[in-house]
Order: structure tokens, then sequence, then C-alpha cells
């Protein structure tokens, strides 16, 4: 089985990594279905990663449709400890705009269509989430951005990212109460994602990606995937060289995280309570606990 300590998962506009050598396609299933796509397994910058278009490459699926479940314990199965997420964003601040990056420090969740948890079936755990981004990690994407020269994008540390379910966007007056919270952004995956990456004691950092201004911006129309494909392709230039950057830094100096340890006590089940099916489907991610 092939390895890699770092996992990009790239969103809307990012289906593809360049600049990775001795690629290999690895198809992977796991106890909770198949990925969204194969994993793109290579090396960037000296270190190897594995590359996985969340919504697949040709962006056949919806975010309420995403095999979050699956695409995590994938990563997990390759040995993945940190993961970059490259995700498109509606921004619900003025001063982040259209280009510019954040990378959030918190969410909120306003899925409601979707399992996010590996855990049931007879095996309760609890894991902390209180602070649900990685801040090593967070803080070695953020200076990545700041090491390059982007004319075009400002750089926004910390924010809110309010997780939707859409797929349809917000309406303006779902858009002003979340302005109301002070939300900084807005998109459909990526707390979901970081809750599974924190049970599957992954490491985990958000690189948003501001398309549009949502709904509630007076000098702007309503949001349409007409109006923000350009920004996407923008971004998802800015994105690769982000990630490359991010990489390097992270393959020299892998950070300490929070999350490598989040199931130590966090599982409430005594092991020999658990039923033996269940701790065989979850065995990747608590046997070190057992
Ligand atoms: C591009 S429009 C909405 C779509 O974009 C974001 O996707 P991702 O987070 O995978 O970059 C947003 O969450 C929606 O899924
Ligand atoms: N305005 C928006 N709302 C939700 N997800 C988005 N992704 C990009 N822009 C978005």
């Amino acid at each position: 089985m092939v390895e890699a300590k770092i996992g990009i998962i790239g969103g809307s506009g990012l289906y593809k990594m360049d600049g990775l050598k001795d690629v290999r396609e690895v198809k992977l299933s796991t106890p909770f279905g198949d990925p969204s796509d194969v994993l793109i397994v290579g090396k960037l910058e000296d270190a190897t990663v594995a590359f996985l278009a969340r919504h697949g490459r040709n962006h056949h699926l919806l975010p309420t449709e995403l095999p979050f479940r699956a695409n995590i314990h994938a990563m997990k199965q390759l040995g993945v400890e940190y993961i970059i997420s490259a995700s498109a964003v509606g921004s619900l601040k003025e001063e982040a705009k259209p280009l510019d990056m954040v990378i959030p420090d918190q969410f909120i969740d306003r899925t409601k269509d979707r399992p996010a948890t590996f855990f049931g079936e007879g095996l309760v755990a609890h894991i902390a989430f209180g602070d649900p981004i990685c801040t090593n990690l967070a803080k070695v994407v953020g200076d990545a951005v700041e090491s390059l020269d982007l004319a075009e994008s400002s750089l926004h540390r910390g924010g809110t990212y309010i997780c939707m379910e859409g797929p349809a966007f917000s309406t303006k007056a779902e858009s002003n109460l979340y302005r109301s919270w002070d939300a900084t952004v807005i998109g459909m995956t990526n707390l979901t994602e970081a809750k599974l990456a924190r049970e599957a004691e992954i490491a985990y950092a958000t690189l948003a990606l501001v398309t549009d201004y949502d709904c509630w911006h007076p000098d702007h129309d309503s949001v349409t995937v007409e109006m923000i494909i350009g920004n996407l392709q923008k971004n998802a230039v800015n994105a690769q060289l982000v990630i490359k950057e991010a990489v390097k830094r992270l393959n020299a100096n892998p950070p300490e995280s929070i999350a490598h340890s989040a199931l130590k006590f966090a599982i409430l089940t005594p092991p020999d309570k658990i039923p033996a099916e269940t701790k065989e489907k979850l065995s990747l991610l608590t046997k070190k606990y057992f």
C-alpha cells in the first residue's frame, strides 16, 4: 500500500494538483462506501501527498451527496496525518473580497442532511471540537500564503465558516442572519469534513478562497454559478501555489496537533461491550486505544 502523510482535498474549481511527480491513481473502498473519486498519490516538493477531488474530478456530487466518511477514511488508510482543504466560499464581510483567502478557525453548522460521525452501532465516542481547525496547520498554510506574492488576494487569518446544506445558495434573510452572527464566510462542505478528520485524528485546516459576496451585499447581484466561475479559476491557480508552498513547509517541519490524540478521552463504551462487527468496522480509527 502506498503511504502519504499529507492529504489535499480540492473543492469547487480545484480538481487536480499540478506538478505532482511519480503519480499513482489509488482506488480505495472503505466500510463507509467509496470515496468521491480515486485518490491521486504523488510527490510534491519532495513530500508524498494524496489528492482527492471532493466533488469528483468531473464535479458530479452535490455537497449533500458527498461521501465525507469514505473520503476521510480513505485518507486515513493511506496514513495521512494532515489534511489541507481548499474550498470555494462566499464572503459575509465587506473586507473579505472576492479572490481573497480566509483561513477560518471556527465553524457554525447549518447542515441537516448528512452523516457526520464514524461512531454509533454500539461504539459511543464524543470528540472535543471547540477548536475545530488545527492551529498549527493553519499557521503553516497562512505563512505559506504570506510568503507568496499574490497581488490580487489578501489573507485573513481566523474567522467563522458557516456550513450550510445547499445546494441552493442562501436567501438574503439567511445571509444577513449569518452576518449578524459575525460569520466571515459561507460554504457547504468544510465543517462536516473537519469533524470527521478530527474523529480520525487527522489535523485539518481550510484554505477558503472567496468567489463572491453571497447575496447580502447591496452592490452585488445574488450569487450565481455563472458569476463565480471566473473567480473559481483564478482561485484555483492561487490555491495550487499556496498548497505547494505549505506542503514544502509541512514536510520540513511537521507540527504537533491536538487532532492526533483526539480519541484519547473520547470513547465512552467499554471495549468489551463493543459489538465485534463495529470494532472491526472502526478498527483503523480506534485500534490504538484497544
Ligand atoms: C461553487 S458553488 C458552491 C460549492 O462550492 C463550494 O464547494 P467546495 O467547498 O467543495 O469548494 C461550496 O461548498 C459548494 O459546494
Ligand atoms: N455564496 C456561497 N454560499 C455557499 N457556498 C458557496 N461557495 C461559494 N460561494 C458560496
